[in-house]
């Protein structure tokens, strides 16, 4: 998907939401273990409950990697129902010397060899050039660095001062010295929304993929406050807050309900924004 693409789907579905699939086996409800596949099952109902509401859906691959062949069964069978129209995710958070991120690269995005792919992948910035470029071999293809995140261990070294404020600034100048704001996004947690003024000065034009609303106590009007562009320029999960928000028969409308709070909230800021 383009990044032209990304944002007509934005304006259409007036909605900048991204859904977590996180599925959890001991958190999904019971009535769906009865099916050859649990995870896939759930994961499938929670789209088709949510498709129309958001632009992304981002399975986190610790959740499939966590059961072996079976979750990677889940995962290919995920990523293939991901509706075309929205951007699918694979947040894997790789990072490693370059023949390997070639492999890393094939695996999530030639479909031909591992049966996945997936139009972005989450990538860790540590090793540096040769750890990220791989990934942008493969044409049209979205590589997310990790710039600021939304965990409490973000300080350890993401807030060390470098010549450009901070390391996460670092990152991000840098980085963008590789491929520009059609390939490449940063991950900025929603709990970090006062910095993203400064992250605007490096990275006017990327998307921002931001985790931490909802379970993480983010709120989406001040990253909204402090990170929209013109082109919205935001992509904002949230995993839990919406795949668990019910945990029996109707858990696909219970999450429905809370996808939908969160676009309604997403239309007022892209209206507010005079995107729409
Ligand atoms: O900084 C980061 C980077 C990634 N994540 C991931 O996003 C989701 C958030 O889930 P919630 O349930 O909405 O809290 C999850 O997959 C994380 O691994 C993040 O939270 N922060």
């Amino acid at each position: 998907m383009t990044r032209q693409q990304l944002v007509d789907q934005i304006k259409q579905k007036k909605s900048f939401l991204c859904v977590g699939l996180d599925p959890d086996i001991d958190k999904i409800p019971e009535f769906l273990k009865q099916y050859p596949d649990p995870i896939f099952e759930f994961n499938k109902r929670i789209i088709d409950a949510t498709k129309d509401l958001c632009v992304a859906y981002k399975p986190n691959s610790a959740f499939y990697e966590a059961y072996g062949v079976k979750g990677l069964q889940s995962l290919i069978a995920t990523g293939k129902y991901i509706p075309k129209d929205c951007l699918s995710i694979i947040d894997a958070k790789r990072g490693d010397i370059g023949n390997t991120s070639d492999k890393y690269a094939c695996a999530f995005f030639d479909e031909s060899t591992s049966g996945m792919n997936f139009d972005a992948i989450t990538v860790t910035p540590y090793m540096g050039n040769d750890s990220v470029t791989p990934y942008l071999k493969y044409d049209g293809k979205w590589v997310i660095i990790l710039a600021l995140t939304s965990s409490i261990g973000s300080k350890d070294f993401q807030y060390l001062p470098t010549e450009d404020g901070h390391l996460y600034e670092t990152v991000i100048k840098k980085a963008n010295t590789w491929a520009g704001a059609d390939r490449l996004m940063y991950v900025v947690g929603a709990t970090k929304s006062t910095e993203f003024t400064e992250i605007r000065k490096y990275a006017p034009d990327n998307f921002l993929l931001v985790p931490g609303v909802g379970a993480q106590g983010g709120s989406l009007q001040d990253v909204c406050q402090y990170g929209i562009t013109k082109d919205c320029g935001l992509l904002v999960n949230s995993s839990r807050g919406i795949i668990y928000a019910g945990s029996g028969e109707d858990f696909a409308d219970a999450a429905r309900a809370e996808a939908l709070k969160l676009q309604k909230e997403m239309q007022v800021e892209l209206e507010k924004s005079g995107i729409i």
